[in-house]
């Protein structure tokens, strides 16, 4: 029987909205997403060993811009080589500046990039076995086409002011933070395509334990 009243570990908590159906026949694939600077990383790391296989958006993001790469091209030839580095790699502050405060502008990179990472991510979760587990770290679920492709999406969220002190103290101006903040979906929206609500408002610690609790009681009872 599905456990279905809320989880907690310290001042952590997981809800689930919408339970899913366990195939015993091919691998379960769990999204992890969330805002930026929720803690959906910090999440998607503690689930890693249990996972069979293991991808990360942003990673990707930057593997398919590298030097050399028909991403980085692409992107030089819409943009131009201002969005360069004298080393001849992305400019990606640069990058930032030009598409955070122009949607037009950010659906013309998304364009280029997200069919590139969709094809990398898709080669290292098709790795997992049939009963094994593939969790996939990706900030952008903004509508039902995005969530289809999982079976879970396990999105986590925290206090506005959290997560801009913790964009700040990773290097962003206040300013920027907000700015990136405004080009996102709200919390209102992510929950609507979400199978489990994870409130990051504990330690990260307290994070970390409530993902292994997740993992058992939701993701993998049979294995666990
Ligand atoms: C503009 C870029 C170069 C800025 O790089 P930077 O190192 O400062 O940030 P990083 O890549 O680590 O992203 C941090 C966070 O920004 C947010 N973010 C990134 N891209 C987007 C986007 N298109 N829309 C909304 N939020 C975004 C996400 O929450 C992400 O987790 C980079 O974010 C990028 O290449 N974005 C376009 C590709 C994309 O959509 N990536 C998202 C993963 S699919
Ligand atoms: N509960 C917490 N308490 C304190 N710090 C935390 C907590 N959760 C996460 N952090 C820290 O906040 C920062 C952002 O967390 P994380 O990278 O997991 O967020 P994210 O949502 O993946 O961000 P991004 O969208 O930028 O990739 C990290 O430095 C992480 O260590």
């Amino acid at each position: 029987m599905v456990v279905s009243s809320p989880l907690h570990v310290g001042g952590a908590s997981a809800h689930l909205l919408r339970p899913w159906a366990n195939s015993s026949s091919r691998p379960l694939i769990v999204a992890i997403s969330g805002g930026i600077g929720s803690g959906k990383t910090t999440f998607a790391r503690a689930l890693a060993p249990f996972a069979a296989a293991y991808a990360d958006a942003d990673q990707l993001a930057r593997d398919v811009v590298m030097p050399g790469t028909p991403g980085l091209m692409a992107l030089v030839e819409r943009f131009g080589s201002k969005i360069l580095n004298e080393d001849g790699t992305l400019n990606r502050q640069q990058l930032a500046g030009l598409i955070f405060g122009d949607s037009a502008l950010r659906a013309e990179v998304e364009q280029i990039m997200h069919p590139l990472i969709a094809q990398e991510a898709r080669a290292l979760l098709s790795t997992a076995p049939a009963e094994g587990m593939a969790v996939y770290d990706v900030p952008l679920i903004r509508n039902a086409e995005e969530a289809a492709p999982f079976d879970v999406v396990i999105m986590v969220g925290a206090p506005l002011e959290e997560k801009l002190t913790r964009l700040v103290s990773r290097g962003l101006s206040p300013d920027d933070a907000q700015q990136r903040i405004a080009a996102q979906i709200d919390d209102a929206t992510r929950r609507e395509y979400a199978s489990v609500w994870v409130d990051n408002t504990g330690t990260q610690s307290d994070l970390e334990g409530l993902a292994e609790v997740v993992v058992k009681t939701w993701l993998l009872p049979t294995v666990m």
